[in-house]
């Protein structure tokens, strides 16, 4: 049977990465998707932005929207101090399966914890199931039109903190604009834009950094 791109992207990551060497996993994605076949993953040029807001965030718990194969799941575990988690909600167990076997090879399982399901129902029980009290850094990269939604249960479900930081990926392209009129415009938040360019390509896109003011 036909394999899959997710599949064709796991495979070039164990034929290509040296096991636990997670930058090499970062590495070996950016040259399957440069050379083989284009994937959704935040990419080289706007990874360097997003490694740069995490280590200057330094952040013990990270909770990312939309894992899908892991690259910028293990991109930013490859950065955390050593008693910090990342939690990765991702609702297409296909993609689960994938993301769990490029962080195994990354050697990053202690660090990530893949929870299955959509964001919608596990944000509500980020506390009780996950001793989670608020979230250092979110990284909002699954479906577009969910973004604004998300942010605003997280805020209802006391998960942000006053210096909580959101980094929202593709604000560009394809565009979230109704969660960037809501960030750059409520007295809540005070927002940055990092303009970059969609992954493996030319086409603009960028990231949007927004500091939670409580
Ligand atoms: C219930 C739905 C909302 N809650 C959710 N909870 C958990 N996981 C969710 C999720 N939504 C989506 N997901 C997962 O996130 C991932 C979805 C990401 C959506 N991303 C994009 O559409 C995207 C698309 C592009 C793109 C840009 C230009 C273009 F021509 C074609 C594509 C670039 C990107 O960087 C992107 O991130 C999948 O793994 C999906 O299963
Ligand atoms: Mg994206």
């Amino acid at each position: 049977t036909q394999s899959t791109r997710p599949q064709r992207l796991l495979h070039a990551v164990q034929k290509n990465a040296t096991r636990g060497d997670p930058r090499s996993v970062v590495k070996a994605i950016d040259n399957f998707c440069r050379q083989k076949e284009w994937a959704m993953n935040v990419g080289d040029e706007k990874g360097c932005i997003l490694d740069s807001v995490v280590s200057e965030v330094n952040p013990v718990t990270v909770l990312e929207l939309g894992t899908y194969c892991g690259y910028s799941t293990v991109r930013i575990a490859s950065l955390l101090p050593p008693r910090a988690k990342i939690i990765t909600l991702e609702f297409n167990p296909d993609y689960a399966k994938i993301a769990r076997q490029v962080i195994a090879w990354a050697g990053l399982e202690d660090k990530i914890q893949v929870v299955e399901g959509p964001s919608g129902e596990w944000i509500p029980k980020m506390k009780e199931q996950f001793g989670v009290k608020t979230f250092d850094l979110v990284f909002l990269d699954h479906w577009k039109d969910r973004y604004l939604p998300d942010t605003k249960l997280l805020e209802d479900c006391g998960l942000l903190r006053k210096g909580s930081i959101l980094l929202a990926d593709n604000v560009i392209c394809p565009g979230t604009p109704d969660y960037l009129e809501y960030v750059r415009n409520s007295p809540r938040y005070k927002s940055q834009y990092f303009k970059s360019h969609l992954e493996y390509t030319k086409a603009e896109d960028g990231l949007e950094k927004s500091v939670f003011l409580g």
